[in-house]
């Protein structure tokens, strides 16, 4: 066997061209999901403070959002509302208004740029909820699980409706995909994806997302009985199995860099396209630290979002998508 010194590792890496040369992961726009934030009104940028360099956009800054998208090669953004506080009920009843800030937002985008981009919407109830829960609560406060599958098929209904590419449930239910997937076949929805949260961790990385949305202040207690333990593997791979059996298109796992030994296993043991998702905690973290001076931020940024291809995803939802792709971009 060869070895030291005619065996040197180090020669390949000698040179700029070779090191390109033998680069086993590349990372392109084309591998980015960009995650935006509408609200109300016309003209109206609102910064996110724990997420700093991310803002809500009304209609007109999300359509601006998702023509800047197209521009740099990022093929889908991902919709999240802030819905108004006097919208918010115990049964996110705002979340089957064909008229609400999802809706007009998929519509806005999709009059103004077609195919030229895909629109990924959120399937759950805790941007809608007065309690800030993903589902309905019974008498004990428990999520109920079936009652919540039945508002949520209706809520990717008017999504779909409106004209969403890809629906992607959030909310962890046991059997709402195939419920989800029934439904946009029964009506006519055949070539509408579904993007399954499939393995959506109990996380503590989700406050800004919180505040992003407005639930931070309504949410009471944990997410423990439906979101999965940290501590948890093989259930991933249950997870995961159940929702391609039940008709997901593409797998999610989240979050995303504390959880890339699960992308991989997700990755090895199953012939579905997997995302990850890099989130608000996640982005926070890598913002603080430069502002800490303690990083650069474009070496974080491709770094982290190259080892999310490395571990084997399809693609990343991240806010630091047109960043990326703009480094990417050259
Ligand atoms: N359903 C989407 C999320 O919960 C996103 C979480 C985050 O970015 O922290
Ligand atoms: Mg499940």
């Amino acid at each position: 066997m060869s070895q030291y010194p005619h065996l040197r590792l180090r020669r390949t890496r000698a040179t700029a061209w070779s090191r390109a040369m033998y680069r086993e992961t590349v990372l392109t726009p084309a591998d980015l999901i960009w995650p935006l934030f509408v609200t109300e009104g016309q003209g109206v940028e609102e910064p996110i403070g724990s997420l700093p360099g991310v803002s809500r956009w009304s209609l007109d800054g999300i359509v601006a959002r998702a023509k800047e998208a197209v521009a740099l090669g990022i093929p889908c953004v991902a919709l999240f509302p802030n819905t108004p506080a006097q919208l918010r009920d115990d049964t996110g009843s705002e979340a089957h208004n064909p008229q609400n800030l999802m809706c007009n937002a998929i519509r806005a985008i999709k009059d103004a740029l077609g195919d030229d981009i895909g629109v990924l919407t959120d399937v759950a109830l805790d941007p809608y909820t007065s309690h800030g829960q993903d589902g309905l609560l019974d008498d004990a406060g428990y999520v109920a699980n079936d009652a919540t599958v039945d508002a949520l098929v209706g809520q990717a209904l008017v999504q779909a409706a409106a004209g969403a590419d890809i629906v992607a449930p959030s909310d962890m239910m046991d059997g709402r995909i195939a419920a989800v997937r029934e439904a946009l076949e029964d009506e006519g929805h055949h070539n509408v994806q579904i993007m399954a949260y499939a393995a959506k961790y109990a996380s503590a990385f989700y406050g800004p997302f919180r505040d992003a949305v407005g639930s931070r202040g309504l949410l009471k207690g944990d997410k423990k009985t439906y979101q999965m333990d940290p501590a948890n593997g093989a259930e991933a791979l249950r997870e995961v199995e159940l929702d391609i059996m039940e008709g997901a298109d593409s797998v999610m796992v989240k979050p995303g860099l504390p959880y890339l030994d699960i992308v991989r296993r997700v990755h090895e043991e199953f012939d579905v396209p997997v995302f990850a998702y890099q989130v608000s905690g996640e982005y926070a973290m890598i913002e603080a630290a430069v502002a800490a001076g303690v990083g650069d931020r474009d070496a974080l940024v491709l770094e982290t979002l190259t080892a999310f291809k490395r571990a084997g995803a399809s693609g990343v939802l991240t806010y630091h998508a047109p960043l990326a792709a703009k480094l990417l971009n050259g």
